[in-house]
């Protein structure tokens, strides 16, 4: 599952490619116009009074620009980005020197958040509320708990799981932005810039292709250029035209709506074995070999998101959109 190319998640090739499109200023970054202008007024305010903007949440699916929006941030303010993960943070300790070291107003990112862990956040709430870091010295009945200052600094937190995030760590949060899926013109703003950087000539129409495969996802459609500009290579003149991107798309598998084999087979099983259901997730996930949780956190969203399946109390169900998608007659 992890290589498909129509992953949200981050793979190996993505990383070399990424960097380099990674735009570095709110000016090149499209989309998400709500979340970027109330940043930029936030931004401005805290420069304007040399103060640490406020502590930013930043959530939605992957490969939507969290990462990149956080560095971005970090850039507009003119300061240093420190950046971790939930995952990384083992123990207070290591949080407690990571927060020590930071200069005045700086950023600390922390990717994947949601999987911080309870006494490692304990140590995160003072810090983040009071920029304080309280510290036990001793053991025993002479333990005494000492508050350190910390300079003021700007945390920013991104999740791909917002609803996993404790209570009292989403409060202490005064920004906090969802980031929405792409629409096809701004994907293939993307694909243009992207090609652009890359140095190869895309027409538009193709960048309006790749755009419509993308399923609403930056990180896809840069992917996707990649590849196609590999087909354009070698089998062309290096040129991305139309035609040959239409044809290597066709030959990458992925569908007019950016739909591949397993998302067909899952519409399809649906419709084959339980007549569109509803049906309850763990059967579709026995029928076509899958884990319930890969389903639920992979494949489902996008066709969700597009309205090819809806969730009732009693399952799945593949609504008409699909059935027409598929070239099949819709049920009365
Ligand atoms: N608004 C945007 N404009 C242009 N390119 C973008 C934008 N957002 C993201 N990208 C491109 O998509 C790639 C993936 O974005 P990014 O790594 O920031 O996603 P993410 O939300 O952090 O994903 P994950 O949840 O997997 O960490 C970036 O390297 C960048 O090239
Ligand atoms: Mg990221």
């Amino acid at each position: 599952m992890e290589d498909r190319i129509i992953s949200a998640n981050l793979m190996m090739e993505d990383h070399v490619v990424e960097y380099s499109l990674r735009p570095r200023y709110l000016s090149e970054y499209i989309g998400q116009s709500q979340a970027k202008e109330n940043l930029k007024v936030y931004i401005e305010a805290a420069k304007q009074r040399s103060e640490a903007l406020d502590h930013v949440l930043l959530y939605g699916p992957p490969g939507l620009g969290k990462t990149t929006l956080s560095n971005i941030i970090a850039n507009e303010l003119g300061v240093n980005i420190r950046t971790t993960s939930g995952p990384a943070i083992e123990r207070p300790g290591d949080l407690a020197a990571i927060l020590t070291n930071l200069q005045e107003n700086d950023v600390l990112f922390i990717d994947e958040i949601h999987r911080l862990n309870r006494s490692v956040e304990e140590v995160l709430y003072p810090a983040m509320e009071d920029y304080a870091l309280d510290i036990i010295i001793g053991k025993g009945p002479s333990a005494r708990s000492v508050r350190l200052d910390l300079p003021p600094f700007t945390l920013i937190g991104a999740t791909t799981r917002a609803g996993l995030l404790s209570a009292p760590l989403r409060d202490r949060f005064g920004v906090v932005s969802r980031l929405e899926y792409y629409n096809v013109d701004e994907l293939t703003f993307i694909v243009t810039r992207a090609a652009d950087i890359l140095q190869v000539h895309i027409e538009e129409e193709a960048a309006i292709e790749i755009g419509l495969r993308s399923r609403g996802t930056p990180r896809i459609a840069n992917r996707l250029l990649k590849r196609v500009r590999d087909f354009a290579q070698v089998r062309g003149d290096g040129m991305i035209t139309t035609e040959l991107a239409k044809s290597a798309l066709e030959l990458l598998q992925v569908d007019s709506l950016g739909l591949d084999l397993i998302d067909h087979k899952m519409l399809t099983a649906i419709i084959q074995s339980f007549k569109g259901g509803p049906v309850g997730l763990d059967t579709i996930a026995a029928t076509i070999g899958e884990e319930s949780q890969t389903i639920e956190d992979v494949y489902e969203p996008y066709l969700l998101q597009i309205g090819f399946l809806q969730r009732t109390p009693r399952g799945r169900a593949v609504t008409p959109a699909a059935y027409r998608h598929l070239g099949l007659p819709v049920p009365q």
